[in-house]
């Protein structure tokens, strides 16, 4: 699934989610209390089986099973770090792809940290806002407004490039263009609708998304992860044209994402190389 023409993404994004309905991959979500429903359901939608198990206790006997691990820093606490380090590590050992969603990195000194050090352990594909991408980048606290970023992804492109080579990460930033790179290849991804920004934890769920397209194309992580994001951005699109506002949004996109087909994911999605 080699992408080098912006004509060949259709195919791909496709592809991708086309595999993951045919093979619903089993991702393990250590995430937010607050994001934890609309995760769960967009998997689901997705064709995936998601799992919401965050226990160190559980987590030896149950990360070698998963296709993939999603850890999420957004309502982080003291004991939870533990677990999440732990999951990472197994998830590393037994080459499972594992992916991080730094909400909120710069924050607090105690979450950026937390984040470094959950870097340490080796994510296929880190995802971010761009407030949270340039705090990782810079390391430092600030550039942040809670959990909502005060900058464009295309502010962060430099950052995410400079993020992606110092860590081995793909490192992708949300935002009207969702920008994805490896560090070397840049592209960006055009769909969705500014009204996502208004449902919380859109972020969160495509992060979940993009581990599920991971886990079925671990070797391409660029070529999944840029899938990922334009198919829920299109199905964000789709539902937007029955949505009257946040809550129905909401609703609107989970119908859309479980109906996509072939010539709306082929037709609409919008990702360029740069
Ligand atoms: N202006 C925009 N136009 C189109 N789509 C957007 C826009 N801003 C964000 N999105 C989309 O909304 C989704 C969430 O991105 P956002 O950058 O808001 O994440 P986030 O800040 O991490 O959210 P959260 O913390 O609530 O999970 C992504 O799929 C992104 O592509
Ligand atoms: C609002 C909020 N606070 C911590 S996590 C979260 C969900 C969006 O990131
Ligand atoms: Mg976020």
């Amino acid at each position: 699934m080699e992408a080098e023409k912006q004509s060949e993404w259709g195919p791909i994004a496709w592809a991708h989610l086309s595999s993951v309905r045919n093979q619903s991959p089993l991702i393990q979500c250590i995430t937010n209390f607050v994001s934890m429903d609309l995760t769960a359901n967009t998997l689901l939608s997705a064709g995936a089986s998601p799992a919401m198990l965050h226990s160190s206790n559980e987590t030896p006997d149950f990360t070698p099973q998963v296709h993939a691990l999603y850890i999420n820093v957004g309502t982080l606490s003291d004991n939870w770090l533990p677990a999440m380090k732990l999951a990472a590590e197994i998830a590393s050992k037994f080459k499972k792809p594992w992916v991080l969603d730094p909400v909120a990195a710069g924050a607090s000194c105690f979450r950026l940290k937390a984040c470094l050090d959950l870097i340490s352990l080796k994510p296929t594909v880190i995802r971010g806002n761009a407030s949270e991408i340039i705090a990782l980048a810079n390391a430092s606290v600030g550039f942040t407004k809670g959990v909502d970023s005060s900058h464009d992804s295309t502010d962060a492109v430099e950052a995410a490039k400079s993020l992606a080579n110092s860590c081995g990460a793909v490192v992708a930033v949300s935002g009207a263009v969702d920008i994805v790179t490896d560090g070397n290849r840049v592209v960006g991804a055009r769909n969705g609708v500014p009204m996502m920004q208004k449902i919380t934890a859109t972020g969160c769920a495509v992060t979940a998304l993009i581990a599920a397209f991971v886990a079925i194309d671990p070797l391409q992580a660029l070529e999944a992860t840029a899938s990922a994001l334009a198919v829920f951005g299109v199905a964000g699109e789709i539902g937007m044209e029955m949505a009257r506002g946040p809550a129905s949004l909401r609703m609107h996109l989970i119908d859309s994402l479980h109906g996509l087909d072939q010539t709306a994911v082929i037709s609409r999605v919008k990702i360029t190389t740069s």
